[in-house]
């Protein structure tokens, strides 16, 4: 079976893990082998150590792209809901990917700020405005959205089942599903 890495990049509670949880379930069910690789259990593990700053989100993001194209070429669909946020760091995922042949899809979880500080999944928003922390992506720090990703999901428009049918047609008519 073809592997492949499809990134989910867009601001904290955009969307991006609920989106690949959903997607791996569909994928799963349709025989294909899934890992999805979140942010979250990354930086507790393989990124340890390793902060907010620049620098350390493009360590961080490097390692993650390292890791998902080895299980994408084994066949792996990899899912990354990981926010991303430098142009730069994920061009260079993208040109790993192109440089070993395996195949590497954008998705840009588009919610607007506004409706992901409302979701507030991690409070994260909350702490940022009570002074509690700095350097919120989106918020006090940058995102630089991608310029033409393979996909732009407008999560604030749709229903879960919605976004990851789009999700899902986007690897079917690239003969990843
Ligand atoms: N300052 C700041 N900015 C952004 N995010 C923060 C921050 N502090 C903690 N968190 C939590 O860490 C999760 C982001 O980790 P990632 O590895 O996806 O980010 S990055 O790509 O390295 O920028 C992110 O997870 P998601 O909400 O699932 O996106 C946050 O819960
Ligand atoms: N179309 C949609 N796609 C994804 N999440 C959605 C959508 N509509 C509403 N949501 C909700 O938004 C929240 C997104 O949280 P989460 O997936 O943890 O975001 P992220 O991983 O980007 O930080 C969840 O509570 C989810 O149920």
């Amino acid at each position: 079976m073809t592997g492949a890495t499809i990134w989910l990049t867009g601001l904290p509670s955009a969307g991006k893990t609920t989106l690949a949880h959903e997607l791996a379930g569909r994928l799963r069910g349709e025989g294909h082998r899934v890992e999805v690789l979140d942010g979250d259990e990354i930086r507790e593990f393989l990124s340890a150590g390793l902060g907010f700053s620049r620098e350390d989100r493009h360590t961080n993001v490097q390692r993650i792209g390292f890791v998902a194209e080895l299980l994408a070429s084994n066949g792996v669909k990899a899912l990354v809901p990981v926010i991303a946020p430098y142009a730069d760091s994920r061009e260079a995922v993208r040109k790993r990917h192109q440089s070993e042949g395996t195949a590497y899809l954008e998705v840009h979880v588009a919610t607007p700020v506004e409706v992901c500080s409302e979701r507030d999944v991690k409070g994260l928003y909350a702490k940022q405005a009570a002074g509690e922390i700095s350097g919120l992506t989106g918020v006090d720090d940058p995102y630089e959205a991608p310029e033409s990703p393979d996909l732009r999901i407008e999560s604030h428009t749709q229903t879960v089942q919605e976004s990851a049918a789009a999700l899902h047609t986007l690897l079917t008519e690239r003969g990843l599903a």
